[in-house]
Order: C-alpha cells, then sequence, then structure tokens
C-alpha cells in the first residue's frame, strides 16, 4: 500500500518531506524494521519510540511516524497521537477485518483465556471456524503466533484477524485485557459480544485503584455500540450477575445485555452444582427451560465460564443441546487446575492462580474434595502490583495445611525482596520459604503422604522464569513429575 493511502486512515496530520513509498510493513520497534516498514514512534511505558527513528531509516524505514519533531531524510509524517494512528492506519492497511468477523472480547481479571478455549470449542463444534488470540497466542488452524502480551499490539491484533480471516476463520475469540482497554491496543476492533469475568484484585500498579481498573474495563462495553450496529452486525454485552459491577457495565452499553450466574438471577443460571474431583454437574437454566451438564472442568468458577461462554455463543443461534455438548467434551485447558500424575498416591494440581482471588478459588474448590492435606508451592510476580504479595502468602498458609512460598517470575526485581512483601501478610504464622523455585516444588513433593493433595499456583502453562530479563526454561509440569518419579523409584 502506498503512504498516501495509508494516510486516509487519518483526519489530522502534516507531511514533512515529499514522497509517496510504498508500504511493506508497520513497525513500531527499531529493531524489526525491514526496507520499506513504516515506522512509528510511539512514547511508551519506558522509553520514547521517537529516539530510535533514526536507527530505523538507518535499517530502511521508508517513512516515518512521529508526533515529536525528529530528523530523517525520509518522508515524516506528524500526528497529534502516534499510537492512535497505528490503530487507525494498521486496521485500513489489514482491510478493517474485524468488520467481516464475529468478534467477541473477553475481560475481566480471571476466567479470560479459559472462556476462549470454551467459545472456541463450541463455535466450532457448531461449524464456525474460530481464531483466537490471548495468553497462549494467536492460533487459527496452522497459523501460530506466539505473543508478547495477552492481547497483543493494536497493530499485530489487525493484521492477525486478517490473516485469520483470508483463511476461513469466521469468528475470532479474543482476551482484552484491561491494560490493553486502557493503551488503546484495541483501537479499531468491530466488537460483536463482550464477556465479562469478574473484578478483583490485579494490576493496580497501572491503574491505581479499583476503580480505576473497573473504569479500564468498562471501555469494552461502552465501544460495543447498540444492539445492531449500523453495520448490521448484534451486538451483546455478557455479564456476571453475582459480581456488582455488572451493573455498572449495564449501564454503560447500549447493546443487548445478556446475564449470567449461580447466587443471583440471570439469563443463563446454574442450579445444583456439584463439585468432585473428576467434574463438574448443574442443572442449566435458560430462562426457564432446564438442561442438565455435566462437565469435566472443576470448580464453581468453571461453571462460571461455562455460563459465560454458553450465553455469548447463544447469539449464533446454535441449538443449547449441541453447545452443551461440546463443553462437556473439554477436558481442560493447559495449566488451568492440570494434574500431574506419575502413578504417585498422592495428587498434584498444576494451576494460573496469580491472582488473590483465583488462589482463594484454586484452595476452596480443593477443600471441597480433600481427604487428606493441602500444600501449596505459591510465589508472585516481580514488576507486578505488589499490594497482592501479602494477600496471596495469607491466603496460601490460611487455606494449607503446609504453605510453600518461593519465587514465580522475580523479573527485574530481587526475588527475596518480593518474598519479604509476600511474608508481611503472614507474620507470626507457620510456612515455610524456599526461594528456589525448583527446590519449593521437589520439597513439597518429598513432603506428600498417601491422599495428599499439593498445589502449585501462579504459573500454570509457563514454560519458562523469567530472571532478570533473560527467560530461562522451566515447566512446574515437568519439575513436578521429575520430583514425582525420583521420589518413587528411591
Ligand atoms: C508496561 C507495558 O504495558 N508495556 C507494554 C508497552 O511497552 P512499553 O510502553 O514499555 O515500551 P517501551 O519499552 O517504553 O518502548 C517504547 C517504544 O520504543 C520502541 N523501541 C524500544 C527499544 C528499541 O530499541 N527500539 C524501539 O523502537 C518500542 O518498540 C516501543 O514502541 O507496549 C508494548 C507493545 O505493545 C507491550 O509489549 C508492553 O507490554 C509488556 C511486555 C508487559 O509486560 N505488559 C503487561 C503489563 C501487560 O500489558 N499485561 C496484559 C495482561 C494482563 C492480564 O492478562 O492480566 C497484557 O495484555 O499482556
Ligand atoms: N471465572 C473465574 N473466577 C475466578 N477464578 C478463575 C476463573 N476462571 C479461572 N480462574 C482461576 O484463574 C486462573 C487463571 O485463569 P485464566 O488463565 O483463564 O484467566 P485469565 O483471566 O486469562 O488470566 P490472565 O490475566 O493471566 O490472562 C486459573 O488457573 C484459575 O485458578
Ligand atoms: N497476565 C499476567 C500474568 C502473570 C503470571 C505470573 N506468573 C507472573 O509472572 O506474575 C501478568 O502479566 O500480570
Ligand atoms: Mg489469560
Amino acid at each position: 500500500m502506498k503512504l498516501a493511502d495509508c494516510l486516509e486512515a487519518l483526519r489530522d496530520f502534516r507531511q514533512d518531506r515529499e514522497g509517496n513509498p510504498n508500504i511493506s510493513h508497520l513497525v513500531i520497534d527499531s529493531r524489526l524494521v525491514q526496507p520499506g516498514s513504516l515506522f512509528f514512534c510511539i512514547k511508551g511505558h519506558h522509553r520514547d519510540g521517537h529516539l530510535y527513528a533514526a536507527m530505523a531509516e538507518k535499517k530502511g524505514a521508508a517513512a516515518i511516524i512521529a508526533q515529536d519533531t525528529i530528523q530523517a531524510s525520509v518522508p515524516v509524517v506528524y500526528v497529534s497521537d502516534t499510537h492512535r494512528a497505528l490503530a487507525m492506519i494498521s486496521d485500513r492497511f489489514y482491510g478493517y477485518p474485524s468488520h467481516d468477523l464475529h468478534l467477541i472480547g473477553v475481560t475481566g481479571t480471571n476466567g479470560k483465556t479459559t472462556i476462549t478455549y470454551l467459545v472456541r470449542a463450541i463455535q466450532e463444534a457448531c461449524g464456525m471456524n474460530t481464531g483466537l488470540i490471548g495468553t497462549m497466542g494467536m492460533h487459527y488452524k496452522n497459523h501460530e503466533v506466539s505473543v508478547e502480551n495477552t492481547t497483543p499490539e493494536v497493530h499485530l491484533i489487525h493484521e492477525n484477524l486478517s490473516k485469520m480471516r483470508d483463511e476461513g476463520a469466521v469468528s475470532v475469540v479474543m482476551e482484552t485485557s484491561s491494560n490493553a482497554l486502557y493503551d488503546g491496543r484495541v483501537h479499531g476492533c468491530d466488537f460483536n459480544v463482550g464477556i465479562f469475568t469478574n473484578l478483583t484484585e490485579d494490576h493496580l500498579d497501572l491503574h491505581g485503584t479499583m476503580k480505576d481498573y473497573m473504569y479500564a474495563k468498562s471501555l469494552l462495553f461502552s465501544q460495543l455500540g447498540n444492539s445492531y450496529g449500523c453495520s448490521g452486525k448484534i451486538k451483546a454485552a455478557v455479564l456476571n450477575s453475582d459480581d456488582p459491577v455488572s451493573e455498572v457495565y449495564r449501564h454503560m452499553t447500549a447493546a443487548h445485555v445478556m446475564t449470567y450466574g449461580i447466587d443471583h438471577p440471570a439469563d443463563f443460571r446454574a442450579e445444583s452444582v456439584q463439585i468432585t474431583p473428576k467434574g463438574t454437574s448443574f442443572t442449566l437454566n435458560v430462562r426457564g427451560e432446564t438442561y442438565p451438564v455435566a462437565m469435566k472442568l472443576i470448580g464453581k468458577f468453571s461453571v462460571y465460564n461455562v455460563l459465560a461462554s454458553l450465553a455469548a455463543c447463544s447469539v449464533n443461534g446454535f441449538a443449547m443441546e449441541e453447545m452443551i455438548h461440546a463443553v462437556e467434551q473439554v477436558a481442560g485447558v493447559s495449566g488451568r487446575f492440570e494434574t500431574v500424575s506419575a502413578g504417585q498416591d498422592f495428587s498434584v494440581i498444576v494451576d494460573y492462580s496469580h491472582t488473590p482471588d483465583s488462589l482463594e478459588n484454586a484452595l476452596a474448590t480443593i477443600k471441597e474434595f480433600a481427604h487428606k492435606r493441602i500444600l501449596t508451592v505459591v510465589g508472585c510476580g516481580g514488576d507486578r502490583e505488589r499490594g497482592k504479595r501479602p494477600i496471596m502468602a495469607r491466603i496460601a498458609v490460611e487455606n494449607s495445611d503446609l504453605a510453600i512460598l518461593t519465587s514465580d517470575n522475580p523479573r527485574t526485581e530481587d526475588p527475596e525482596f518480593i518474598l519479604s512483601e509476600m511474608e508481611s501478610g503472614v507474620q507470626g504464622r507457620d510456612y515455610k520459604k524456599i526461594t528456589d523455585r525448583r527446590d519449593a516444588i521437589r520439597f513439597a513433593v518429598g513432603q506428600a503422604e498417601p491422599g495428599d493433595i499439593i498445589l502449585i499456583a501462579g504459573k500454570g502453562h509457563e514454560d519458562y522464569q523469567i530472571i532478570g530479563t533473560v527467560k530461562h526454561h522451566f515447566d512446574d509440569r515437568e519439575i513436578a513429575k521429575k520430583a514425582i518419579i525420583e521420589i518413587m523409584e528411591k
């Protein structure tokens, strides 16, 4: 596409230096520039992309989009906000892909990834080709792209939506994090359905207060548009009637509202919930019509995820029985309540609970079927909200027979400092501190007696540990399995 054609996406700009080069890629990182790239100088949380304009030019950028004055010998287009320009230009560059897709956004503190997998399973089973974007990557058929962020940067979203559309996807389900909503990473995305899971403490380092965090998530619902947008697309907000914040979101959206819940009245309500270590059953009541559901997923929180997914997919007009059948086939999502078995006589569960609420839910679920002791291995990530550290330690200690506090991804923080913040929440209580996560897992396995349950919380599917800025291979499941085998061979 020619530069002038890209600029058709903008209302206001000033071009310095004549020229209408062909644009081959849109790039925000100078290190990724190739000949023909259009480089956007983004003012980030840590650095100012304008400082890298010279490097971008040297690597062959055909033109540059800036908001502050820079020196360059290629055309420079000045706009008031380069990130906004990135959103608008990339949507046009990739042919407005979201307009052609049934796009579902999922926001909330916990449950987003799980719901994207459930929605995809239901829609695929009902014959609707569905792509997925989220914490574990961008996936569609043979199209697999790894991601830095749960919700990738806006140009990557439009690029991958367009590839999925071109390869036959009719729908895409995407995790829509509060950070991304606030930073404008989903600008230009024409959502059909917004799903809200729940709002509990996390990310206060970025949002400041729970109120601001709540408002960041509300952006998904306020930007949905009315029930039938001018494009004729259906617009629906799927809200959790057991979370009081849903009432705020109901007021913020012009879309059709559907509710789901267990404890309060809802369009999709679960009744008579039975939780066992092998699965969960309940009666689904959809506005007076009832259906039995017996699924392999475990825990009350899984019931919420299933209800939200069924409600969201019901806008497609699928038969309820067919959707329920699809849900019942889902064995689990990688790293979410995943059991590690090597023939041992105790249980090991790896779970991605890295927030106070998810840890509390995971432990409450385990308590429902624990007959012997619960041993919990947990840490907190570095360069992330600090307030949750003492709370998560307290939850682990109060709900376990033995809590082992350890490291998660320390990133650029000192692991001992992170642990000291966790320990401030459990002063005078009994717990064990083992800084090295591998040693902590091995210790827990070594302590386990027949019938005990070990919960290894916080890293779920992650196959790495970030120490400083380096990612080392590290997988809780592999380490636990190896430790179990070693113990059994003794
Ligand atoms: C704090 C934060 O949100 N950072 C995000 C942000 O990066 P940044 O603002 O720090 O970038 P920066 O380092 O200041 O650089 C500014 C600009 O200079 C450019 N640059 C930089 C260096 C260079 O040599 N050349 C160059 O051109 C950069 O490419 C960038 O365009 O913009 C980047 C591009 O979109 C994101 O990848 C990055 O996410 C980082 C990896 C991150 O950890 N974010 C977390 C907080 C996050 O967003 N998490 C949510 C998940 C939440 C949940 O699910 O619970 C998510 O959606 O992932
Ligand atoms: N509906 C829910 N309510 C509370 N906790 C949940 C819910 N669903 C999942 N969890 C817990 O949260 C953990 C993370 O689940 P999941 O990965 O689906 O959430 P997420 O919102 O995608 O997280 P992230 O913010 O890291 O992307 C799970 O391992 C489980 O312990
Ligand atoms: N989406 C979350 C994932 C946290 C996972 C946990 N293992 C950690 O590193 O803190 C975040 O980026 O805050
Ligand atoms: Mg996720």
